[in-house]
C-alpha cells in the first residue's frame, strides 16, 4: 500500500483531541491547521534539493534550496482550506489550485462545482489537501484532475483515512503517496469514516456540530 501513517506523538496527540465529541470549532480549526503543518514537513522530506553559491558573512558559501518548479497546493472544497495555512506557514511561497467538490449524500459520489488551478501543472508537484479519505471518490477526481493537465508528482495529505478509500486510491493511483495521520477501521453505511472525525467540513466552517 502506498500509504505513509505519521505516527509522532504530537500527531497522535492533537489527532485525539480533534475527535472529543464536544471539540468547539475554533479547537477543531487551529488543530486541523497544526497536523497540516506537522503533516507538510513529513510529506517533503524527499524533495529534491540543488546547491546554489550565496553571499554569507563570511564569503560565498554554498547553500541549498528546493529544486524545480514551486509546488502547488491543491486544498478540495471545503475542508480542505482548513489545512492550507498549516502548510503555507512551511512552504509559504507555494501555488493554490483549488478543487470544490461536494459529495452527493446518497450515492457518495463527488460532485464538481470549482476548479481554479495555477498554471505549468506539469511541472510543479503537488500535494492535496483533504482531512478526510472516506470512500476516496473526492481524492481519485482530483488526482484525475491534476492528472488532466500534466502533474505527474503528485502526494495526498489527509488526517484521517478509511481502508475503502486508500484501497480505491491505491489502485487506480498506484504512484500517489497518501500521508495520513491516522488510519481508522471502516466506513459506516453513510460513508462516515469510524472512529474518525465526524463532519469535518461543517466541524471547520461551524455549519453543523454532528456526524
Ligand atoms: O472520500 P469521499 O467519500 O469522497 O469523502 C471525502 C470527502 O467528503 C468530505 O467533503 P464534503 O463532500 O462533505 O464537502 P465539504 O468539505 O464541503 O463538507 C471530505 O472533506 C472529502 O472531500
Ligand atoms: O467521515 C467523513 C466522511 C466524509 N466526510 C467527512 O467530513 N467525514
Ligand atoms: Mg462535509
Amino acid at each position: 500500500m502506498n500509504i505513509t501513517v505519521i505516527n509522532h506523538p504530537l500527531v497522535k496527540h492533537k489527532l485525539t483531541l480533534m475527535r472529543e465529541a464536544d471539540c468547539s470549532t475554533g479547537k477543531f480549526r487551529t488543530l486541523t491547521k497544526e497536523l497540516a503543518r506537522l503533516m507538510t514537513y513529513e510529506a517533503t522530506r524527499d524533495f529534491d534539493v540543488e546547491e546554489y553559491e550565496i553571499d554569507g558573512w563570511c564569503g560565498t558559501i554554498t547553500g541549498q534550496r528546493i529544486k524545480g518548479k514551486t509546488v502547488t497546493v491543491v486544498p478540495i472544497l471545503r475542508a480542505g482550506l482548513g489545512m492550507l495555512d498549516g502548510v503555507l506557514d512551511l512552504i509559504p511561497s507555494a501555488k493554490i489550485s483549488v478543487v470544490g467538490l461536494q459529495r452527493d449524500e446518497t450515492t457518495l459520489q463527488p460532485v464538481s462545482y470549482f476548479e481554479k488551478l495555477v498554471d505549468k501543472m506539469d511541472e510543479r508537484p503537488a500535494l492535496i489537501l483533504d482531512p478526510m479519505l472516506a470512500t476516496g471518490g473526492s481524492m481519485v477526481a482530483t488526482i484525475n484532475l491534476l492528472k488532466s493537465k500534466g502533474c505527474r508528482n503528485i502526494k495526498a495529505l489527509v488526517l484521517v483515512a478509511a481502508p475503502e478509500g486508500v484501497k480505491l486510491v491505491n489502485d487506480v493511483h498506484p504512484d500517489v503517496t497518501i500521508y495520513t495521520a491516522a488510519l481508522d477501521s471502516y466506513l459506516n453505511e453513510d460513508g462516515y469514516i469510524i472512529p474518525g472525525l465526524g463532519d469535518a467540513g461543517d466541524k471547520i466552517f461551524g455549519t453543523k456540530h454532528c456526524a
